[in-house]
């Protein structure tokens, strides 16, 4: 680039820098004292305000004042979080004031604007014009999506064309030009590369300076409702996923804010790994949690689930059980459309007969019993759905223990459990009776005026009828106490039996068919009965019942509903069923959908396919309210990582690598574990002696993770880690790991230690070793004691080195 592009440039930001730290240095001193600032005015406000209550107008005085007081706390705090946001945007911006800069001529106007583009806008003294656009404005896209020639932007107002006559990126580090780049077709394959060459990190970095054009797309989609990314491998979908978060909090700040957007993520490490991403952005994050801990607090009390992990542990660790085939089968089955739509005609079913209820029982008795119950749910309207004959039986039910309390008062046992009630009992009783009747009992303050006025003082303690209205009281208040328990129970509507409504539609095949009008099932219909009524029996869910029953619940119960949330976000989304789908729709009503995954992936057993014609994600919210958007480039491997994994893949040739260049993948077989392990440990020891400092040897279970990282640890590897799934937090260094655990994350160097025809032999076995091998972004190593895995022989011989032994 010519000298005096680069004399101008650097005069540029020397100019921004110094406005900006102008602005911080005049801002500082408003900004240090701002947190005192704070809890002053509100120490002061609780001070000066005291409720004046002797009248009913200086209680009404005391209470607008109240009112105006902390509106106008409330306004100063929103300009003091103001002040500080743009106090430490200017702080983010100040070492690298921004990575891009496009010169836009919009058709029809004058001279052509220099836009420059940097993770926050910054203003001019002027208060106009920008020195600095965010990369979430709509000027800005121009630079991700176009190259220089005619190019366009949308507005809110409108399309605005014209012609972009340069686009250049930077790299801005420490106040100082380190690189400067003029772009022409795809933006910044320089820069991507520079950054992708770079080493893994233990937090997810962001990306702002290098989204590419079809990335772009989904961050900035704001039309529909459901928005499906299927993506390779390594496509950015977790990084475009974040940068939309930010994106979307940028453009409705004033009506979305960060709690009402949740991500479920794949476990609680991934977790970790990305938190640091929004805040870098500037923005708040957003909340995250797991399915999982859904479930969790949902079943928790009652019944326990298995978590996804244990289920996977199963699949690729039982398969000499018996039963085993009926488990996979019943797992495919209850993730199915099929089985939501065979619980939906149970449902049907349900309404006309065989509910289930537990009795009310109280000290040994039958209240009401399942019988009464059910009579009374039959005998409502048919017509009506089940979950409102159930909230009319909820309402009966508090009725009548309404009614029962009262006349359990006479009840023996409550005059025996009066004279149990030590002196302090009764004192502290008596006590409350008297401070309930006089706050709330009309009675007492008309006792009281009419003492006052007839002079005459009403009965006291000695008093026989007051003796027995205090008895009665304390009855009323003995039985009430021991009522909460059944009355908490209704309103819980722990009065439906749903283990046992679950339970009855595994009753043979003969019993099922009639409630669901299913004409086909498994051939192991039988077989999957008898293991979920044992796990049942065992107060225990199947992870993959879980779903289904909390389902079948709600459907019963009816929906619980989250209305606060705007955006949910699914990472991952190849590993939910179409049940947990239709959940998450039920339970979000008003929140828009993103869900990214990648079918290639998909190594649970209820996995749903993102972009199939007949996806069921697609039907979730209908074809006009879904787009779909399929990335096909990966960024994360070198190209002779991406052409080795994507070989592994049926259709996998579509899959296009960056053009970052690297050794091939490197194939062991060895001699027996010792020798394995050996080669393992000598191999990471260069490894960390070429500068690869996040190293993971990928196992297919958590009992070979053990193994492996006891024996290498023998062989003298240190530091090593071992991840499980209660590891919380990601932290770089060298680590042994079970694949499904490593989903979503990425390694300089991974060494997959076990890729023989035994481990990875069978077909679902496949998407696990692509899973493994695509964690990589610089080194591959394949090592295997006995035969290849089929998936390693059917590869071309130059996509891979072979060690020599
Ligand atoms: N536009 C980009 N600029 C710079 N780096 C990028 C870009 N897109 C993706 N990357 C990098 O590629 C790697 C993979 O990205 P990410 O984890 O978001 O992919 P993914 O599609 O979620 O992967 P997977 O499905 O395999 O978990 C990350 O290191 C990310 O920083």
């Amino acid at each position: 680039m010519e000298a005096n592009h680069w004399r101008q440039e650097k005069e540029r930001l020397e100019r921004v820098r110094k406005k900006l730290q102008a602005n911080i240095a005049e801002l500082e001193p408003e900004v240090a004292g701002l947190s005192d600032q704070a809890t002053d005015i509100r120490k002061r406000f609780w001070e000066e305000v005291t409720i004046n209550t002797s009248t009913y107008e200086d209680f009404e005085e005391s209470f607008y004042s109240i009112n105006q007081q902390s509106a106008i706390l409330a306004e100063r705090e929103r300009g003091h979080k103001l002040l500080m946001q743009q106090w430490k945007n200017m702080n983010r911006l100040l070492p690298s004031p921004y990575f891009g800069r496009i010169d836009f001529k919009e058709d029809g106007l004058g001279p052509s604007e220099q836009v420059y583009i940097g993770v926050s806008s910054f203003l001019n003294e002027d208060g106009l014009s920008f020195l600095v656009y965010d990369w979430r404005t709509p000027i800005a896209s121009l630079y991700y999506d176009c190259s220089p020639g005619p190019a366009s932007y949308v507005t809110p107002s409108g399309a605005i064309e014209g012609t972009m006559e340069l686009k250049r990126q930077y790299q801005i580090h420490n106040g100082q030009i380190r690189n400067m780049f003029d772009a022409s077709e795809t933006i910044g394959d320089e820069l991507l590369q520079q950054v992708l060459g770079k080493g893994a990190d233990s937090q997810m970095k962001s990306i702002v300076a290098t989204i590419q054009k079809e990335q772009n797309a989904i961050i900035r989609n704001d039309t529909s409702r459901m928005l499906i990314v299927q993506g390779a491998a390594g496509s950015g979908k977790t990084s475009a996923a974040l940068q939309r978060v930010a994106y979307l909090l940028y453009k409705h700040r004033q009506s979305i804010k960060a709690d009402q957007i949740v991500l479920f993520s794949p476990n609680t490490m991934f977790a970790s790994y990305i938190s640091t991403v929004l805040p870098e952005l500037g923005e708040e994050n957003m909340q995250q949690t797991t399915f999982q801990e859904y479930l969790d607090y949902w079943l928790g009390d009652s019944l326990q689930p298995e978590d996804p992990f244990n289920q996977m542990e199963y699949v690729l660790t039982a398969q000499g059980e018996p039963g085993y085939k009926a488990r996979l089968q019943g797992m495919t089955y209850k993730s199915s459309e099929a089985f939501l739509l065979d619980l939906q005609s149970y449902g049907v079913w349900l309404g006309q007969k065989g509910m289930r209820f537990n009795g009310i029982r109280f000290r040994n008795r039958n209240l009401i019993t399942a019988e009464q119950m059910r009579t009374k749910f039959y005998a409502y309207e048919r017509s009506l759905p089940l979950f409102n004959r159930v909230a009319l039986m909820q309402e009966w039910l508090l009725n009548e223990l309404a009614s029962l309390e009262r006349r359990e008062r006479e009840a023996p046992w409550v005059e025996e459990e009066l004279s149990y009630l030590d002196s302090d009992q009764y004192a502290e009783a008596f006590g409350m009776l008297h401070k309930e009747k006089e706050l709330f009992d009309l009675t007492e303050h008309f006792t009281s005026v009419r003492e006052k006025l007839s002079n005459k003082r009403r009965e006291d303690e000695g008093d026989f009828e007051f003796a027995s209205k205090e008895e009665e009281l304390l009855r009323r208040r003995v039985v009430k106490e021991s009522f909460k328990p059944l009355r908490k129970a209704v309103k819980k509507f722990l009065f439906v039996d749903i283990k046992g409504i679950y339970e009855q539609l595994f009753k043979g095949e003969a019993a099922y068919r009639e409630r669901t009008n299913r004409a086909e099932l498994p051939d192991q219909w039988s077989d999957i009965c008898k293991q979920t009524k044992e796990r049942l029996d065992q107060q225990q869910l199947f992870y993959e019942d879980a779903t289904p029953y909390l389902y079948l619940k709600e459907l019963i119960e009816g929906v619980r509903t989250n209305t606060e949330i705007r955006h949910i976000f699914v990472d991952e989304g190849q590993d939910y069923s179409s049940f947990q789908y239709v959940y998450l729709k039920k339970l979000f009503p008003r929140a828009r959908m993103t869900v990214l995954g990648d079918f290639g992936q998909a190594i649970f057993m209820q996995a749903t396919s993102l972009d199939a014609p007949d996806s069921p994600l697609v039907r979730l919210f209908g074809k006009d309210e879904t787009s779909l958007i399929r990335l096909l480039r990966s960024y994360r491997s070198t190209r002779e990582i991406v052409e080795f994994t994507r070989s592994m893949l049926p259709g996998g040739e579509e899959i296009a690598p960056f053009d970052r260049r690297g050794r091939k993948p490197l194939l062991a077989r060895l001699n027996g574990r010792e020798k394995r392990d050996a080669q393992i440990a000598a191999d990471i020891a260069s490894l960390i002696a070429e500068g690869y400092d996040s190293i993971a040897v990928i196992t297919k279970t958590a009992a070979e993770s053990r193994d492996v990282h006891e024996s290498l640890r023998i062989h003298g590897v240190e530091a090593l880690q071992l991840i499980t799934k209660e590891t919380m937090d990601f932290n770089k260094g060298v680590m042994v790991i079970p694949v499904y655990l490593a989903k979503g994350v990425e390694f300089d160097a991974v060494l997959v230690c076990d890729v023989s025809l035994d481990a990875y032999g069978r077909d679902n076995e496949r998407k696990l070793l692509y899973t493994a091998c695509t964690r990589a972004m610089h080194r591959l190593h394949l090592y295997t004691t006995g035969d290849w895995s089929p998936f390693v022989r059917a590869l071309s011989a130059d996509l891979y080195e072979q060690a020599a032994n």
